[in-house]
């Protein structure tokens, strides 16, 4: 045995068995709240998750899916599907990106480091570009953090600033991209007052512009690009504040899904195209939506689409978004390093582990999982399956999205007896969540609970154990509440919509036959949240978790 391996090893648990094959199962986007008819897991037929609530407190209960418990800056954040899975797999809380952002602004150490040196350079012949989601989300970026960074940047010497912005509605209420795009005008013009030329150049939806994910879909990235670095857009305005308020209604687009836009000057030429010899920062701080565009910024051979010219720039993002790829090779905060993940774990213990989504959510069981590490641990031991996902599309048109195919696979793979670990994320619950379609919703809420079903169903023919759970809430809350609770009204007195997650806690349920008597939730954990998922599935597997693991949710009463 290697000294990996050594290090690696786990002990055996002393109560429970090994080899018996566990589904995995994460609900994306599946919170707990009050029953009501902007709860669309409430409404829609969902017999399989309602039964297992008869469990409570030994097989069903709820864990906290947000703010610290995931480590992220307050309470106030909800969870997100990054750092959900980053908790689930790693059994630990990390400080993450949104959290190290704010730290390294407030300590000014952002300024100091290799990324912000190395844009430095242009900052006294060339224009320093900032692309990025353009809301106080806290989900991929914050407001907050692009206006200290714009501040810090003046304040050593840059000259000339161009921010592309992407809206969002999608972490935030739609329609609130007119504020903050308000909110960005001003601060630039300020800084037009001190004689520094910053403007907006371009700009667009996030799900229609740039913000595609796990390359299902690289028009999008495309559509961005041509505004950004080419500098033609369909549409063209003056000023930002006018191109939201008139695309939203000429076109009827939400604030997601906003064309692309340029600014131009009184000649009708694009204002900030990005050419040789620019610095440009990407501020978002997770990973999955900035991906593709640094892939189309920073690599030499690209063939994704057609870049017509890929300008020689010094490129930084906000942090580095992929550690296997050293992609982007400059950032301007480093990420949280988390290591010795479950999944590492178990493959040194030979655990045999299936994984499984459709594209817009692979990442999240894998990439995610592993702590933002690309690729397998060991290919003999694991095999990942990505079923592709629909693209071009909102979801609310396709609800059932790949639910059953993502059920069948699973189920192939339980019966096939080839796995120890099952382990699929089914995303209908979130991805129609966010598109703010009620109805769609529910039809979304069924479908999963119809693919949960099919791997119980696998699950008992095989004799094996389940653990479902979720990684931060949505479909259960579609309604933006006042303080009391209630739905609160716009200035129509229509209720406003809540497209984004919530800051709700999430079911976790065991059961199934090859679960061992006595198996239960112990109830001295109660603040446990989904950090404490990985050391309780561990054990399910057959191990102790390792010590440093957030404490196990089961105990193994004596019967
Ligand atoms: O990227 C997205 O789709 C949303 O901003 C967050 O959703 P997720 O965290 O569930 O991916
Ligand atoms: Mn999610
Ligand atoms: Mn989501």
């Amino acid at each position: 045995m290697g000294s990996s391996e050594l290090s690696f090893k786990l002990a055996d648990h002393p109560k429970l068995p090994k080899d018996k094959i566990l589904a995995l199962i994460v609900l994306d986007g599946w919170g707990e709240a009050n029953p009501d008819k902007y709860n669309c897991i409430h409404v829609a037929e969902t017999p399989t998750m309602d039964s297992l609530k008869q469990g409570a407190p030994e097989k069903w209960r709820l864990i906290r899916a947000h703010g610290t418990a995931v480590g992220l800056p307050s309470e106030d954040d909800m969870g997100n599907s990054e750092v959900g899975h980053n908790a689930l797999g790693a059994g630990r809380i990390y400080a993450q990106g949104a959290k190290l952002v704010d730290k390294a602004l407030a300590s000014g150490k952002i300024f100091e480091d290799e990324g912000f040196n190395y844009i430095k350079e242009c900052f006294q012949t060339n224009t320093v570009h900032f692309i990025g989601l353009l809301s106080d989300g806290g989900v991929h970026s914050r407001l907050d953090q692009l206006q200290l960074l714009l501040k810090g940047t003046v304040e050593r010497g840059a000259k000339r600033i161009r921010v592309h912005i992407l809206t969002d509605g999608r972490d935030v209420l739609d329609g609130s991209s007119i504020g903050f795009v308000e909110t960005l005008e001003n601060d630039l013009s300020q800084l037009r007052e001190k004689g520094i030329d910053a403007q907006v150049a371009s700009g667009g939806g996030r799900m229609y512009v740039t913000m595609d994910r796990y390359e299902n879909d690289w028009e999008v990235v495309k559509r961005g690009w041509d505004a950004q670095v080419l500098g033609e857009a369909p549409y063209k305005f003056r000023n930002a504040v006018e191109a939201v308020k008139k695309l939203r209604e000429e076109t009827k687009a939400n604030d997601q899904y906003l064309p692309p836009f340029v600014i131009v000057d009184e000649n009708g030429k694009a204002v900030g195209p990005i050419v040789d010899g620019d610095a440009v920062v990407t501020f978002n701080f997770r990973a999955d939506r900035m991906t593709m565009l640094a892939k189309a910024l920073e690599y030499e051979k690209f063939d994704h689409f057609d870049r017509v010219r890929h300008p020689k720039i010094r490129y930084a993002g906000m942090l580095q978004y992929d550690g296997e790829l050293k992609l982007p090779s400059h950032y301007l905060v480093s990420p949280p390093e988390i290591e010795r993940t479950s999944g590492e774990y178990l493959v040194h213990n030979g655990v045999r582990t299936f994984a499984c989504s459709e594209t817009v959510k692979f990442g999240h069981v894998t990439f995610f999982w592993n702590g933002n590490r690309s690729g397998y641990f060991n290919s003999e031991l694991e095999e990942y399956v990505e079923i592709p996902s629909d693209s071009g599309i909102s979801f609310n048109e396709q609800p059932l999205m790949k639910a059953l195919e993502i059920g069948e696979r699973a189920r192939d793979a339980i019966l096939s007896r080839k796995f120890h670990q099952i382990r699929v994320n089914i995303p209908n619950g979130d991805m129609v969540g966010h598109t703010g379609d009620v109805e769609a919703t529910v039809v979304a809420c069924k479908a999963a609970d119809k693919a949960v079903k099919m791997i119980f169903d696998a699950i008992e023919q095989v004799g094996g154990i389940y653990v479902v759970t979720a990684d931060h809430g949505n479909a259960e809350d579609m309604v933006k509440r006042d303080k009391k609770g209630q739905p609160q009204l716009d200035k129509d007195g229509k209720v406003q919509i809540l497209t984004s997650h919530t800051l709700q806690p999430v079911p976790i349920a065991i059961g199934g036959p090859g679960l061992a008597p006595g198996v239960r939730f112990r109830n001295d954990v109660p603040d446990g949240g989904l950090a404490n998922v990985a050391a309780t599935v561990i054990n399910l597997h057959g191990y102790e978790a390792p010590s440093d693991y957030e404490p196990t949710l089961i105990e193994v009463a004596d019967n």
